[in-house]
């Protein structure tokens, strides 16, 4: 396995297109009209469409134009994107503080594939795969071994990365999941988090996976224990078949006596794990194969991302884009509206995996950096979310970009209905889907075509005070416009798509990341309120405050009562 590469890409700032970016006059979101731009080229959705692996993305509503482009695309020249991402997907040491390859690429490559670790990866995967059939095989018969209650209910006890891609993968793939099994996650600390769910559930149903890549977190220990307490007062026995563990810590986890343990490498950060064992839930909610299905859409966005030339390579274009509005347009946050229900989590998703990795102060040299890192990333499924904070995204003051996900087929499960049933709600069904889409694009049309105060004028509002000035109300009427947006479109949510989605992702964190010459794939970040806690622990129980800070000791000693 080769090892650290001694030559630093260079870093964004440091780059001739960077000062050119930054001398452009489109910089300025207000020189630069979408409506204008639209005009002066017919083509222009086409001209800024990309496809990539079960993706369409329209990136033509996005304030920028061939010349950005181009400059963009030079910058990923000159910081090296092409021989760092080679570099990553080789196995060499992509995550240099930690003195590690960053290898989920690896974990979805197929056998003969030639990639890193190829062997102790398959044979982990074939292992778990073939467990999940087990499980899977004793709710379809209704039956376990000896006679005994199959398995009917999965929870999975793990925080972050061990807890956040199968919490969002599992429902956003309901209609493909085993129905006689139910998934279910519990991250928190907090009791509350749990309890609820141990109060529905029987211990001779129940399988628990404690999942965690160190098994070292308090969190997922203390819920581990939790659970195991329920299990044995419930009257439960045989632990070795109702807990099992997804851990790079296997002798941690048989400290803890679990038996059955599937390992995973330290080369797999938390947040990059639903491919690894972390990705068990998944397997059993979809069978050997569903999971290979989910593997194989990320590894061909992964050929796609390493393969396609930079100009059609759709994860290093919108990782340029994220740069674009970022650095050069001032954009702090960055809204991703998913219109379809199943992807109600991804945004919890993503903000693991953009803000944990991305959010750095300093370049892979320790550098303090001199431009802005990760926005702030955050949503809502569509169409709540226009019920929600969408009068911010029309009118408020801060230009927030909006990543629109649309899904052309529909999943809803309606099929497994009574036929009746089903045939009943199939109509209603089909113009809900239709209602859907035109929420999401008329979302995307609002904010590039804005409302001037004249055309708001124009419009008869029953709803206005009759009191007030017509020309006031208009005033409140206008819309801006000219908010950039981003259409991304899926045929399907299935599998096989899901996983070319969210590989999209990574690799486009991993984009930005490399332009701003950070390393994406440490996070650092969490340890200091880690430690913090562990020393405020012993304090709630003694109620010393002897060295606090004054707010901390006060707050201490109220919640002690
Ligand atoms: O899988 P583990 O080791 O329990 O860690 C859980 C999570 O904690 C973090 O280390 C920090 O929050 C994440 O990066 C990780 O996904």
């Amino acid at each position: 396995m080769p090892t650290n590469d001694p030559t630093l890409p260079l870093r964004g700032d440091r780059c001739p297109a960077w000062a050119a970016l930054s001398a452009l006059p489109q910089r300025q979101g207000e020189a630069f009209q979408l409506q204008d731009a639209f005009a002066a080229d017919p083509q222009r959705a086409r001209h800024f469409t990309v496809e990539a692996p079960g993706l369409r993305a329209d990136l033509s509503k996005q304030r920028w134009d061939a010349e950005v482009r181009r400059l963009l695309l030079a910058l990923a020249e000159q910081v090296g994107l092409p021989a760092a991402r080679a570099a990553q997907f080789a196995g060499r040491t992509a995550n240099p503080t930690e003195g590690r390859p960053a290898l989920h690429t690896a974990l979805r490559a197929p056998r003969g594939s030639g990639a890193p670790f190829e062997d102790e990866i398959h044979a982990v995967l074939d292992r778990m795969l073939a467990y999940a059939e087990g499980v899977r095989a004793e709710a379809e018969a209704g039956v376990g071994p000896g006679g005994r209650p199959p398995i009917r209910h999965i929870v999975n006890l793990g925080i972050g990365g061990s807890d956040l891609g199968p919490q969002m993968v599992v429902p956003a793939l309901r209609t493909h999941s085993h129905p006689a099994l139910s998934l279910h996650f519990a991250g928190n600390v907090d009791g509350h988090d749990l309890l609820p769910l141990l109060a529905r559930l029987k211990p001779e149903e129940t399988l628990f996976i404690i999942a965690s890549k160190t098994f070292t977190t308090q969190e997922t220990l203390a819920n581990a224990r939790l659970a195991r307490a329920w299990f044995l007062a419930e009257g439960g026995s045989d632990i070795a078949r109702h807990f099992v563990a997804t851990t790079t810590n296997v002798k941690a986890a048989a400290e803890f006596g679990i038996t059955t343990t599937f390992g995973f490498w330290d080369w797999v950060g938390g947040r990059y794990s639903l491919w690894s064992a972390i990705g068990l839930p998944i397997a059993l909610a979809l069978g050997e194969t569903g999971f290979r299905a989910l593997l194989a859409g990320a590894h061909a966005m992964d050929r796609h991302a390493a393969e396609a030339p930079l100009a059609e390579n759709l994860p290093t274009l919108l990782g340029l884009l994220d740069v674009w509005l970022r650095n050069f347009q001032g954009c702090a946050s960055r809204n991703l509206a998913p219109y379809h229900q199943g992807l109600a989590r991804l945004p919890a998703w993503l903000q693991q995996l953009e803000m944990e990795s991305n959010g750095k102060g300093v370049d892979r040299a320790g550098e303090p950096l001199p431009f802005a890192t990760s926005p702030v990333v955050w949503g809502e499924a569509g169409t709540n979310g226009q019920h929600a904070f969408f009068q911010m995204l029309h009118q408020g003051t801060d230009t927030v970009p909006v990543e629109f996900i649309l899904v052309r087929e529909p999943a809803t499960g309606v099929e497994r209905m009574k036929p009746a049933t089903a045939a009943a709600l199939a109509p209603l069904l089909a113009e809900q889907q239709r209602m859907l889409l035109a929420n999401g694009l008329a979302q995307a049309q609002a904010l590039m075509l804005g409302k001037t105060a004249e055309q708001a004028l124009g419009e008869t509002v029953p709803t206005a005070a009759p009191d007030q000035a017509p020309d006031l109300i208009a005033r409140h009427r206008r819309f801006p416009g000219n908010r950039p947006s981003t259409l991304l479109m899926l045929e399907r949510l299935d599998p096989w798509h899901l996983g070319a989605l969210l590989s999209m992702y990574e690799h486009r964190v991993f984009t930005s990341a490399t332009v701003w010459g950070i390393n994406p794939f440490d996070q650092w970040g969490v340890e200091l309120g880690k430690s913090l806690c562990n020393a405020l622990l012993p304090r709630l129980g003694s109620g010393d405050t002897t060295g606090l800070d004054g707010s901390t000791a006060a707050a201490l000693d109220w919640l002690r009562g």
